[in-house]
């Protein structure tokens, strides 16, 4: 289980303040987190992580239990940002973090590189974003860990990747893994994704089970219009300007 209790990050200079107060997600759970750009999903994910000095007056980031910084080895961070190693090959890329996570399955990154069609002996530095990016989430999956995190993992992929990059994630996952993503494919995870947890201006406006919303006969997106206050006549009123 993650477990935040009321933590926060400022940022001074464009004012957003991110301010969980509590959010838990428990193991054997594909949550997405969704909001409009600039809502704080990143921030919370990497808050999560631990990273970019959060604080947490009062609270904790705890990871089953214990003080994140103490768990990395459960957790599995894909972002876009990709690796930090260009001058690396892939297989280099993968010595190196088995040397730092002992579950890491060097059987399963190789087959993973395979299917996304990806040399194990090219230069990091040379691939496209897309590449990159399925180096990242081979790299990522390949730990084994408990808590995949992953932000934003269908940017820069086509239609048909996407779709069978959800196959993958899902079909890889063991009974007790979590998965928490961002991401702005809405309707094409709606079918995936177990829960959904809706962020506006750094704060958590909706936190919903797909269960309980198609009992509600609502959809994500509907529910996300809502929370988000869209108006389709805001962007009619500037074409007609
Ligand atoms: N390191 C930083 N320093 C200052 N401001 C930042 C920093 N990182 C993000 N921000 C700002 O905080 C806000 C939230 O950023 P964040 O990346 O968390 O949003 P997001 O919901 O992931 O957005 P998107 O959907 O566009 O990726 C944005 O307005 C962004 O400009």
């Amino acid at each position: 289980m993650i477990e935040l209790k009321f933590v926060a990050k400022l940022y001074p200079n464009n004012g957003l303040k991110l301010n969980i107060n509590e959010l838990i997600i428990p193991k054997g759970e594909i949550v997405a987190i969704v909001g409009a750009n600039g809502a704080g999903k990143t921030t919370l994910l990497k808050a999560m992580m631990g990273l970019g000095n959060p604080s947490y007056n009062y609270g904790h980031i705890l990871v089953d239990g214990k003080p994140v910084e103490k768990q990395y080895e459960k957790l599995a961070f894909i972002t876009e940002e990709g690796s930090y190693f260009p001058s690396f090959t892939p297989k280099q890329y993968a010595q190196f973090l088995a040397d730092f996570f002992p579950k890491f399955d060097y059987r399963h990154f190789t087959k993973l590189l395979a299917y996304f069609k990806l040399d194990e002996n090219q230069k990091i530095k040379t691939m496209s974003t897309g590449e990159k990016s399925k180096l990242e989430i081979s790299a990522g999956f390949a730990k084994r860990a408990e808590y995949t995190i992953m932000d934003e993992p269908f940017n820069g992929k086509d239609m048909f990747t996407r779709r069978d990059f959800l196959k993958l994630m899902v079909s890889q996952m063991r009974e007790d893994d979590s998965i928490i993503m961002t991401t702005h494919i809405i309707d094409e995870i709606e079918n995936v994704i177990d829960r959904a947890i809706i962020l506006h201006k750094g704060l958590i406006k909706a936190d919903v089970t797909m269960d309980e919303l198609r009992e509600e006969g609502r959809s994500l997106v509907e529910l996300m219009a809502t929370v988000s206050k869209y108006k389709p006549a805001d962007v009619q009123q500037f074409l007609t300007d």
